[in-house]
């Protein structure tokens, strides 16, 4: 039987369990229509300027300040909130996907807060999605539990030091495909909101805290202002007085780190700060400058945070946070614990320590983590160097990034062979968890989601694109790319046995793969590209 979900114009095109219609109630789908009568007209508008943004960088304009918003980066007078309940002290952030168990293990990790991702560390089937909120719903109703297969028993620490919920949307590039109002697709970004706030928004003032969200991705800061326009309209919908909802905003994109000022403006009333989402900033970088020659870049190893374009973005941010009185985050380290490898896992463990501390140094009022085993170091490096619960204090008005300074690709390091099967293997690995529904996955010891997974595949693209060479002489052409990832899903399939690949989703992933490695073809997320397949649409269609 189709789920009727009560509401006119809004259809399910999916299987509804009896726990999921708790989420999926009337009142809460009726706000999800709201929402999307209202802003999704902008959105789609929005999404349009960003492919007419791309065609100016396609034709060699590069990034720069925006001159119509020179009063706003210049007018020193203007501030945002203050910080809201729970988020003054932010020193160590877990991450995690919206798993039950995972949600239980972050809450409990000993972090300040948890954000629970509806974003890069999450495959969005309609199972994680709705189930994720099911969980969410019980954190913050405090009466969340589980009972894993094995027996182990997961409950909410006793002793009161819960880290604070905040929750990541999608991106506004994503679809919610399951439903529809109107007979149209919705935003993946506004579902993952609006049932999150329906449900929680006054639970969480009640429990002394707020609706806190990392909002990702934005290109600009007319997308910031859609986010603060959604806020204050959610706001007024169950009568909550504005400015209760905190943002953090992932400054995630090169055209992102143009706009800082203007982006905390927009959402000055709601603003959380801005946070270094290192990851798909260096995806960005290559996806947006993709068709220009100046900007291939080395392998992935080669790029770290102290690479000129990276230090400049961190500095900026730090800069133009503590000037409007905002936290500026840090982000996150890839490396996780390697079981049964002492020295191996002393060396991940100094680079996740020596990641922080540059951090804390810089002036970062904050870090984020990947594992609960992380947060004791994390939290060790902040403690010592930041006594007091942020450094919001600390201007650096000496610091002056320029345009130039944000695109500065003097990279030390080399295109090799060895960069080019681990960016195959990387993706396809990546690829192929996903496709099972698995947003996050340690590869090679490191963690690996859809950023970093990005990055892999738009090298591959833009070295065979621009016929780079590596350290060896080797032209890098769609078939040899071609050629290696063959060879990569050979060695896969040696190493997962016969019966194992066959039933695995590899085979899909290495066809996805292969269209996004020769230079032409170039989808502008993975996820988008992978989406459909993980779609399990009901035959409700007689319904819309
Ligand atoms: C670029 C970005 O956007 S970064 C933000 C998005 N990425 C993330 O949030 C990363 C989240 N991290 C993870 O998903 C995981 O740590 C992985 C996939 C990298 C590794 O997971 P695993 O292989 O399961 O790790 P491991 O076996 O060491 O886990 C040990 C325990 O810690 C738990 N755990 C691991 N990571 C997390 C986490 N981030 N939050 C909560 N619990 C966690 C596991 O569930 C497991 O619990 P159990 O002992 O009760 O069974
Ligand atoms: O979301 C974080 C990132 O690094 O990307
Ligand atoms: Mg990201």
């Amino acid at each position: 039987m189709p789920f009727d979900s009560k509401v006119p114009g809004l259809t399910i095109l999916a299987k509804v369990t009896p726990a999921q219609a708790e989420i999926l109630t009337p009142e809460a789908l009726q706000f999800v229509a709201t929402l999307h009568r209202i802003y999704e007209p902008t959105r789609q508008l929005l999404l349009q300027r960003r492919q007419q943004r791309q065609v100016e960088l396609d034709n060699g304009r590069l990034p720069d300040f925006l001159p119509e918003t020179r009063n706003i980066r210049e007018d020193a007078t203007w501030r945002a909130a203050k910080p809201a309940p729970g988020l003054q002290d932010r020193r160590v952030e877990i991450t995690g996907p919206v798993d039950r168990k995972m949600v239980i293990n972050a809450l409990n990790s000993g972090a300040a807060t948890f954000m629970a991702d509806f974003e890069d560390s999450n495959a969005p089937t309609w199972e994680n999605n709705i189930n994720g909120q099911t969980n969410l719903k019980d954190a913050i109703h405090q009466r969340i539990s589980y009972t894993a297969p094995n027996g182990k028993q997961y409950n909410i620490r006793k002793d009161g030091k819960i880290a604070t919920l905040i929750v990541r949307p999608r991106g506004w590039h994503l679809d919610e495909k399951h439903v529809l109002v109107d007979g149209q697709i919705i935003s993946g970004s506004l579902f993952d909101f609006a049932l999150y706030f329906f449900h929680n928004a006054k639970k969480s003032v009640e429990i002394g805290l707020g609706p806190y969200f990392y909002v990702p991705k934005m290109e600009s800061h007319l997308e910031a202002r859609l986010w603060n326009d959604v806020f204050n309209t959610a706001q007024d919908y169950i009568g909550m007085p504005r400015g209760t909802i905190r943002a953090t905003a992932l400054i995630e994109t090169i055209l992102g780190a143009f706009e800082m000022d203007e982006i905390i403006y927009e959402l000055r009333e709601h603003s959380a700060g801005l946070n270094c989402g290192r990851w798909d900033y260096i995806f960005s970088f290559i996806k947006k400058l993709r068709q220009n020659p100046d900007f291939v870049l080395p392998d992935r190893s080669d790029i770290s945070m102290t690479t000129p374009f990276m230090d400049a973005y961190v500095r900026l941010l730090i800069k133009t946070c503590h000037k409007r009185g905002v936290h500026a985050m840090g982000g996150m380290a890839a490396q996780i614990p390697i079981k049964n490898n002492e020295a191996a896992n002393k060396a991940a463990m100094d680079k996740v320590h020596n990641d922080k501390l540059r951090e804390v140094k810089a002036g970062h009022d904050g870090t984020w983590v990947a594992h609960p085993d992380l947060v004791k170091l994390a939290l060790k490096v902040f403690n010592e160097h930041m006594p007091q619960p942020n450094q919001l204090h600390i201007r650096r008005d000496d610091v002056h990034v320029t345009a130039s300074d944000l695109l500065n690709t003097d990279v030390k390091g080399a295109i090799t062979e060895t960069g080019i099967r681990a960016n195959v293997s990387v993706s396809l690995i990546y690829m192929e968890a996903w496709l099972r529904g698995l947003g996050c996955v340690p590869i090679h010891n490191l963690m690996e989601d859809a950023a970093t997974a990005e990055i892999s595949r738009s090298q591959l693209w833009q070295w065979a694109k621009h016929g780079a060479r590596t350290i060896d002489g080797t032209v890098v052409t769609p078939k040899y790319l071609l050629k290696v990832l063959d060879e990569e899903t050979q060695l896969l399939a040696k190493s997962m046995g016969e019966q194992r690949f066959q039933a695995s989703k590899m085979i899909q992933a290495k066809a996805y793969l292969a269209t996004q490695i020769t230079g032409q073809d170039y989808s502008d997320f993975l996820t988008s590209l992978l989406y459909n397949d993980i779609v399990e649409l009901e035959k409700v269609q007689a319904h819309i």
